[in-house]
């Protein structure tokens, strides 16, 4: 980190490459060191992309690390910032908030965008449904790829505790990762979200900025006993937190090794035909049920152009009866539908769907109807459905959906080698 200070530090060699680093088992030995990495991670995952790299920058002491590592990121790779901060509304400091971002954003000569929402539900989960949304359709306004986001190995910890208290989505059963798409669909299509902050901890990232004379915000809302988030802090606190950081450590190991089998998947086994229906060859699949339940909800994902897979269970449950046999007639989950045959699972997007709402025209982003909705035929009364054939004005729905399964191997693969190398020495 830029200005990290520790007496304890000493100059020695990155023990996964040649870059000097300072001593291990330091404060500053572990930042430094993570530093190089990250600075890795941020080169692999803006790779080939154009316009600006975005920064979500909330004024907490993670988002602000998060800044100080991008800007410091910068001098090498020459790449533009844009800090994106949102004005959430859930509290009267927010707007307050923003503007302190924007302008301490100014004053380092970076661009910067207040975004504001305003909420009609004050849940968290709407909030964070809501960011991810506006963080998408500014990055795609700017013309950039990549969000940056200050997530750190403290909110590894909180969430996995949160996700062994109740049922997740699949997606989310291991908390954040060090690269993923982003959540929300269409508005994130073709947006990669990246975490280089995940190995660190928050109180040593705050150490950090105090020794920098940086101040932060502080969000109450974090510690308080009414939201799951707050509960869950004072949890980690009773227990053992280096204990659970190294059960993290070995869940993203794992996770990693699930991620690159996915990615492989991804690339080799599945196709989309020109109208849009998704074939993925599942022979001789060698998997363990957890993959096997990613794979199809990643797959149905794509298939129904949902932002959010189905519940876990249920996904679960589905791929345990696809993987092996049946069925061979279709079954209808998350708004898609699967179907065996031979050794492949078709998927297409649930006509039943349309009939929500549907008055014509392009469906979907994706679809262009052949009748009226009405016409719209019961499940199975063809093999294919109703709707697949035609295509969005602009885009075919094969190009957007393969489109979107291209991007989710490559976030699956570069997440897999991050969490790899920044969990190896712990
Ligand atoms: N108001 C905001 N403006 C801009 N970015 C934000 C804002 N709030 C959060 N972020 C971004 O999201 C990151 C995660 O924030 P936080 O831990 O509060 O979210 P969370 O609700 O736990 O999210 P998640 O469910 O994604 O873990 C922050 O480090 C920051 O990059």
């Amino acid at each position: 980190m830029r200005g990290a200070r520790c007496p304890a530090a000493a100059v020695s060699k990155c023990i996964r490459c040649d870059a000097q680093s300072r001593g291990p088992g330091t404060h500053a030995g572990r930042v430094q060191r993570l530093d190089h990495h990250n600075h890795q991670l941020l080169d692999a995952v803006t790779a080939g992309s154009k316009g600006p790299v975005c920064v979500a920058v909330s004024g907490g002491s993670d988002s602000l690390s998060l800044l100080n590592l991008a800007e410091a990121w910068t001098e090498k790779s020459r790449r533009e910032l844009l800090v994106l901060t949102i004005d959430h509304g859930l509290r009267p400091e927010a707007a307050d908030e923003a503007c302190w971002v924007a302008d301490l954003a100014r004053s380092r000569g970076i661009r910067v965008e207040i975004l504001t929402w305003s909420p009609d539900k004050r849940s968290q989960n709407a909030a964070r449904q809501a960011r991810h949304s506006l963080l998408a359709e500014a990055a795609r306004r700017a013309g950039a790829s990549v969000v940056l986001l200050g997530h750190t190995l403290t909110d590894v910890v909180e969430t996995l505790l949160m996700r062994l208290m109740r049922p997740a989505r699949l997606a989310g059963a291991v908390g954040p990762q060090p690269v993923s798409v982003s959540p929300v669909w269409p508005q994130g299509r073709g947006i990669m979200l990246a975490r280089p902050l995940l190995n660190l901890r928050r109180e040593d990232l705050a150490t950090d900025l105090r020794g920098q004379g940086q101040s932060w915000i502080n969000d109450p809302s974090n510690d308080a006993d009414y939201y799951e988030r707050g509960r869950i802090r004072k949890l980690v606190n009773a227990l053992d937190p280096a204990r659970l950081e190294r059960i993290c450590f070995d869940a993203m190991r794992l996770r990693a090794i699930e991620d690159l089998q996915l990615s492989r998947f991804l690339t080799n086994r599945v196709r989309v035909d020109q109208s849009g229906l998704i074939e993925a060859n599942v022979q001789h699949i060698e998997a363990s049920p957890a993959v096997r339940a990613r794979f199809l909800d990643i797959l149905l994902q794509a298939a129904s152009g949902a932002s959010q897979g189905a519940a876990a269970p249920s996904v679960s449950a589905l791929a345990e009866t696809v993987f092996d046999d049946g069925p061979k007639s279709r079954v209808t989950l998350g708004g898609a539908w699967v179907q065996r045959r031979g050794n492949s699972l078709l998927m297409g997007r649930d006509p039943g769907e349309a009939r929500k709402g549907w008055t014509g025209g392009v469906w979907d982003g994706r679809y262009v109807g052949r009748g009226a909705v009405a016409d719209i035929p019961v499940l199975q009364a063809s093999d294919l459905p109703f709707l697949v054939r035609d295509s969005a004005p602009d885009e075919p729905a094969r190009e957007i959906i393969s489109d979107r399964l291209v991007h989710w191997s490559r976030a699956l693969m570069l997440s897999a080698r991050f969490s790899a190398v920044m969990t190896l020495d712990r």
